[in-house]
């Protein structure tokens, strides 16, 4: 069907076409233009010689979006607004410009705009009993004004479709900027739980890791091992801080290698680590601390200048129910004094 003015789309594009808007810019409109809203000198004459005419106030409401509509209005002097609501361009109608045709020519047309009267006037008004007396009158005339309405809404159209299409691109542009930018903060957020040198969680990882255990209630049943180097200062004075770093390093591939896909080890600062271990049973807890001494002791032997690791002291205890992180730590920390207390490479355990 029939098009114009108020259309759903071809009514947005009022408001949008370039030819129109140049139009309007210039602020003069050429009714022999097939995208101008405004009737030729014939069409007006003989649109107003059948319709009904209708004065109107400024401010005064002509339709509201969504009100179904069977009349069209020519504008013979005044101005009315239409606003498409959205974030899409408004359109003001001047004299000899027409709105709401496809509520005539569809019928019961649900109208895509707010029409407000912006200045006072009087406006030429169809319906359908109009309509069929222009179509008795001058069919050929009414004609090329049909013609130049559908041709004016598909203009309209592909202008609103293009607008759409760039709208659409900028926002996937947006999008991609912004999932970049929540990639990068990700990547940011984890290095600050990331031991630099380790590649280890640190200590804030490791709080982190425990406060969401202790908020998901999946703290019970997990053994907390505290891992120190033995004489660590010794070899920073011997060998350098380098070597020290590379012994640093070994801890942790060691660490790394012993814990299961559900511990966690962790830097927590200095020469001292901790694992999280999965589990309580004290048989497989003294197997994995035993394994950590001897491999510390295999790998000391084999690398000795520079050293690739020292012994190491470990204290462990298992987190009973009901009690903090706090009194873990200090549990696990008293094991591990004692067994630095007694020359390290040991494990001592405090529950
Ligand atoms: N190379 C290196 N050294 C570090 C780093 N962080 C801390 N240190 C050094 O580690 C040393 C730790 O010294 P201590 O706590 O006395 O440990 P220790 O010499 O192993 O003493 P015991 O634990 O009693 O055997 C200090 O000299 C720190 O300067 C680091 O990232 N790299």
């Amino acid at each position: 069907m029939l098009s114009c003015g108020s259309n759903r789309l071809g009514g947005r594009g009022v408001g949008e076409g370039v030819a129109a808007i140049a139009q309007d810019v210039a602020g003069t409109r050429d009714p022999g233009d097939p995208h101008s809203p405004a009737l030729t000198d014939a069409e007006y004459a003989l649109f107003a010689q059948v319709a009904r005419t209708r004065r109107v106030e400024a401010g005064q409401y002509l339709f509201r979006r969504g009100d179904l509509g069977t009349a069209m209005f020519v504008i013979a002097s005044g101005a009315v607004d239409l606003d498409f609501g959205d974030d899409l361009v408004g359109k003001r109608l001047a004299a000899r410009e027409f709105l709401g045709e496809l509520g005539l020519l569809i019928g019961d047309h649900a109208r895509s705009a707010d029409a407000t009267v912006a200045e006072s006037g009087v406006l030429l008004e169809l319906g359908r009993v109009e309509f069929d007396a222009l179509a008795a009158r001058d069919p050929q005339l009414l004609t090329q004004f049909l013609r130049r309405a559908i041709m004016r809404v598909v203009f309209n159209e592909q202008a609103l479709i293009a607008r759409l299409r760039r709208r659409n691109q900028e926002l996937q542009s947006t999008l991609d900027t912004l999932r970049a930018t929540a990639h990068r903060l990700n990547q940011t957020e984890a290095l600050t739980r990331t031991d630099e040198l380790t590649g280890l969680a640190n200590r804030r990882g490791f709080g982190t890791h425990i406060e969401q255990r202790r908020r998901n209630s999946t703290l019970a049943g997990l053994s907390l091992i505290l891992i120190d180097c033995d004489r660590f200062k010794h070899v920073n004075d011997t060998h350098g801080h380098l070597a020290g770093d590379r012994v640093l390093q070994s801890v942790a591939n060691l660490l790394r290698a012993v814990a299961g896909p559900e511990d966690i080890a962790c830097r927590l600062g200095g020469d001292e680590f901790c694992l999280l271990v999965h589990g309580d049973r004290r048989e497989d807890l003294e197997r994995m601390a035993d394994y950590i001494l001897a491999s510390a002791r295999a790998l000391m032997r084999m690398h000795s200048n520079p050293p690739q690791m020292t012994t190491l002291s470990l204290g462990a205890c298992s987190l009973g129910p009901g009690q903090n992180w706090e009194h873990w730590y200090t549990q696990a920390d008293t094991a591990l004094y004692r067994a630095k207390r007694l020359g390290g490479d040991r494990v001592e355990w405090q529950d």
